[in-house]
C-alpha cells in the first residue's frame, strides 16, 4: 500500500500526473467491436458518432488466432480517425495471457494520445491494478504522453468480488468498474449459462395456501446480479470512480435487456455495454433520466430554497436529503443535455409543463 502522500505522484520518471477526480462525461454505453472484424471495423467511424464510449476489444470474443490482428486494427482505426466527443477504449488481454503484454506496449506507444481508458480483465486484487499502474506509467514516459490514461477493472471473479473495495482505491487511475457476469458465474460456479440477465430458477414463492402445495402460490423471479452490482456501486461510489453494469447475451431480447440495464440504472450505475447495434438505443434510453423525473427533480429543487428543511409536495414529504437525490438526477440530465440538444429540449418541456 502506497503512503497517501504519494498516492498522487507519478510512478515513472517523466510520466503525467495521475488525475485527481475521474472526469465524468456521458458513458452511458460502451459500445464493444471486434476490430479484427473487417465488418464491424469499417462500421466503428459511424457508430462511433452515436455512442458515449467505443471500445475494441481484444479479449474474449476475439479468436486466438485473430488477437495480432484485432490489436493492429484498433491501433489502424484509431490512427485514421478522429472520434470528437466520444471516448476511444480498449480491451486489452487479460494479465495471466501471452498477449496482454504486447497489447499495453503497442497501444500506449502507438496511440496512447487517443485513448482514454485501458478496461483490464479478470482483475482479482489490487495487485493487478498495482502492476498495470506501473506498467502504464513507464511506458506513457516512453511515448511522451501528456494525460494519464485511465483503467476500468472488470468485476469477474470471486476473488475480484472479495476484493472489489481495495480494487476502487488501488490507484488514481480507476476509472470504474463493470460487472463480467459470464466469467464471474464461472468463477462462482454458479449454474446459470446465460450471459447476464435473470433466471426462471431463481425465484421465491408465496406461502401455500390450502394442503395441495402447488396451488395458488405466485413466484417472483429474482435478479442474480443484486448484490454484486450493489456491492460494486458502493465500491465505486466510496472511491469516487463509476460502476457499470457489463453485458447482455440475448441480443434478441431487447425487452429484458432494457429491464437488465433498468435495475442497473436504478441501483446506480451509469452504463452499460452494448454488444451489437441493436442495444446502443436501448442503454441511451435508459441510462438518461426520464423527462418527469428531471422535471420532478428540478421542481423539488426550486421549492427546497437553501436545500435545507421540509416542505410538502403533491402530498409527498421533501428535506435535505431528498433534495440531494433531486440533484443526483439533475445534475446528470444537466451533463446530458449539454451534448444532446433533442434531450435538453425534452428536459425543458416537461420542466416547464410543471414549473410552468
Ligand atoms: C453477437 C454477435 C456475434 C452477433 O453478430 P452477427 O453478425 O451474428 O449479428 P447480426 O445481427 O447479423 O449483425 C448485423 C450487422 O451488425 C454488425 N455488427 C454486429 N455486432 C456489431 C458490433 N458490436 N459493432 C459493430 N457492428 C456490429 C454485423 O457485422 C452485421 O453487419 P452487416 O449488416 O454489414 O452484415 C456480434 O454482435 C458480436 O460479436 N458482438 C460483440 C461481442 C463481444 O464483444 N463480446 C465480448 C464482450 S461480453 C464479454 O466478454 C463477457 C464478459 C464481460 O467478459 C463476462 O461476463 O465475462
Ligand atoms: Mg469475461
Amino acid at each position: 500500500m502506497r503512503s497517501p502522500k504519494d498516492f498522487f505522484a507519478p510512478l515513472a520518471l517523466g510520466a503525467p500526473a495521475p488525475v485527481r477526480e475521474i472526469p465524468v462525461t456521458p458513458s452511458r454505453m460502451i459500445h464493444f467491436f471486434d476490430p479484427s472484424n473487417e465488418k464491424m471495423a469499417a462500421k466503428a467511424p459511424d457508430i462511433a458518432k452515436k455512442v458515449d464510449v467505443l471500445l475494441g476489444n481484444l479479449e474474449d470474443a476475439v479468436r486466438a488466432d485473430r488477437k495480432e490482428a484485432a490489436r493492429d486494427g484498433l491501433v489502424a482505426i484509431a490512427k485514421a480517425n478522429d472520434f470528437g466527443k466520444t471516448q476511444l477504449w480498449t480491451r486489452v488481454n487479460s494479465l495471466d495471457s501471452p498477449w496482454v503484454l504486447d497489447d499495453l506496449v503497442t497501444l500506449v506507444t502507438e496511440i496512447g494520445d487517443k485513448l482514454d481508458v485501458i478496461m483490464v480483465p479478470k482483475v482479482e486484487g489490487a495487485q493487478d491494478i498495482h502492476y498495470v499502474d506501473r506498467l502504464l506509467a513507464q511506458l506513457e514516459a516512453r511515448a511522451g504522453l501528456t494525460k494519464p490514461l485511465l483503467v476500468h477493472a472488470i468485476l469477474e471473479t470471486a476473488s475480484g468480488v472479495a476484493n472489489v473495495e481495495e480494487i476502487a482505491g488501488a490507484s488514481p487511475r480507476m476509472q470504474g468498474i463493470s460487472l463480467g457476469p459470464a466469467d464471474l458465474a464461472a468463477s462462482r460456479r454458479m449454474k446459470t449459462t446465460r450471459v447476464g440477465g435473470g433466471h426462471p430458477g431463481y425465484l421465491v414463492r408465496t406461502d401455500p395456501t390450502g394442503e395441495d402445495l402447488n396451488e395458488g402460490r405466485t413466484t417472483y423471479q429474482q435478479d442474480l446480479w443484486h448484490y454484486t452490482v450493489a456491492r460494486m456501486v458502493d465500491a465505486c461510489a466510496m472511491h469516487g470512480i463509476l460502476p457499470y453494469y457489463g453485458p447482455f447475451g440475448d441480443i434478441r431480447d431487447v425487452v429484458a435487456c432494457e429491464d437488465q440495464f433498468r435495475n442497473a440504472f436504478l441501483l446506480g450505475c451509469v452504463g452499460a455495454w452494448s454488444l451489437h447495434p441493436v442495444q446502443i438505443d436501448i442503454a441511451k434510453k435508459v441510462f438518461s433520466p426520464a423527462p418527469s423525473d428531471v422535471a420532478w427533480a428540478r421542481r423539488v429543487i426550486a421549492e427546497m430554497g437553501d436545500g435545507t428543511g421540509a416542505v410538502m409536495i403533491d402530498g409527498k414529504m421533501q428535506d435535505d436529503a431528498s433534495v440531494k437525490q433531486c440533484r443526483v438526477v439533475a445534475e446528470l440530465a444537466d451533463a446530458l443535455a449539454a451534448d444532446d440538444p433533442q434531450l435538453a429540449a425534452a428536459y425543458d418541456a416537461a420542466t416547464k409543463e410543471i414549473l410552468g
